[in-house]
């Protein structure tokens, strides 16, 4: 058994319901002897039948709650589960508002988003307390009566259908050959999605080299470490409703699907946007814009991509580019195309 296992989002929420007494049964968790959260805390232990929790930092127990709103004024006051109806004006002057967000991180722009849609029931002094609770959106493991009761509350109603969460960022990962077009045709796509009216950041290989990746080389491991590192400040923006447009080589399969779970975790289903760039090596060293391919045949670069490294081709990309014969402009409003009508 292993001995300590990294719970996500999800699974600490499950860990919560069934410490916070909103389920009976504790949750299925992977075989481990201890279990922590997304920040190292121990969360819990495992002697291979029982789960002995610890602590769940992250979600407050529903019976504190409710002593931390009565000692407010708030006696028994109405609760509305999720997104506010259509007609706010027949809530009442008071109300706790459950937002469903197991699975989300706390950082979550849809949960942000979830809970500024609130704003509009605050107009006119109305009183407003939004908290999120360790039930999934959508499908919540308890009727919303007994959720509204847990937390010392009585259910006015719910809103529970909420759609899979998207932030309407993107992030655009070209990946191909050294002298593909990687750049050329990145730069072109961002003054496109400029025009289209979108805020966007530029990753690209060579800039990412001397800030975010200074001093890491070209082993698998350290491309893997680059691609990661990229694929995670792209994210970030992206949860925010940015675009990323990144450029490095990314030459593993493996680590490209990592970035784009990570991508869709933060951003939701469809924010990713893989564009192969798939110039052939043949088209690649004749260009061979930097000498590098000369340089690389005679021995002196070791591990250079399509020569002496593996690239892997993806087989997943949403876009495939063939530039030969084709202009950066032609190519870039393709990927436009793949980003906007995605
Ligand atoms: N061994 C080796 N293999 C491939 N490329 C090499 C190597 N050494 C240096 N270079 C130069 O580094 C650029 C690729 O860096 P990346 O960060 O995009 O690579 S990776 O995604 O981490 O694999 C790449 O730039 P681009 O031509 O813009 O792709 C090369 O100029
Ligand atoms: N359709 C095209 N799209 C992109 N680049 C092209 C195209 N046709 C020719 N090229 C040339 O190929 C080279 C690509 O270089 P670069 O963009 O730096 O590649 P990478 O970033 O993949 O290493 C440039 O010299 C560019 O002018």
């Amino acid at each position: 058994m292993p001995a300590r296992c990294r719970l996500g989002d999800a699974q600490v929420a499950a860990v919560a319901r069934f410490h916070h007494g909103l389920v009976d049964a504790a949750p299925e968790l992977p075989p481990a002897e201890e279990y922590e959260d997304a920040q190292g805390v121990l969360v819990g232990t495992s002697d291979g039948e029982d789960l002995t929790i610890v602590e769940v930092p992250r979600w407050e127990a529903p019976s504190a709650v409710a002593a931390r709103l009565r000692e407010r004024g708030w006696e028994s006051p109405a609760a509305w589960i999720g997104a506010p109806p259509a007609d706010v004006s027949a809530l009442p002057p008071r109300l706790l508002v459950l937002l469903p967000a197991a699975g989300l991180p706390a950082d979550s722009a849809a949960l942000a988003q979830r809970a500024a849609a609130w704003g509009v029931a605050r107009a006119g002094g109305r009183e407003v307390v939004v908290l999120p609770v360790p039930v999934t959106p959508g499908s919540p493991e308890l009727p919303p009566g007994d959720l509204a009761a847990a937390y010392g509350a009585e259910l006015l109603g719910d809103e529970p259908g909420a759609a899979p969460l998207g932030t309407g960022g993107r992030v655009v990962l070209c990946t191909g050959l050294s002298g593909a077009g990687k750049s050329t045709i990145a730069a072109r796509v961002v003054e496109l999605l400029v025009e289209a009216g979108r805020t966007v950041t530029l990753l690209d290989g060579d800039e990412v080299r001397h800030h975010l990746s200074a001093g890491l080389g070209f082993s698998r491991a350290d491309r893997d470490t680059n691609v990661l590192r990229i694929g995670w400040v792209a994210a970030q923006i992206a949860k925010h409703g940015g675009t990323a447009v990144c450029a490095p080589i990314a030459p593993y399969a493996e680590v490209r699907s990592e970035v784009r779970r990570e991508v869709e975790r933060q951003a939701g289903p469809g924010s990713f946007v893989l564009v192969h760039v798939a110039t052939s090596l043949t088209e690649c060293e004749a260009r061979d814009r930097k000498g590098l391919y000369a340089r690389a045949r005679r021995g002196e670069i070791p591990a250079f991509t399509g020569i002496s490294d593996p690239y892997e081709v993806p087989v997943d990309a949403e876009v495939t580019v063939e530039t030969a014969g084709r202009t950066v402009d032609e190519c870039a409003r393709q990927v436009l195309d793949g980003v906007l009508g995605g």
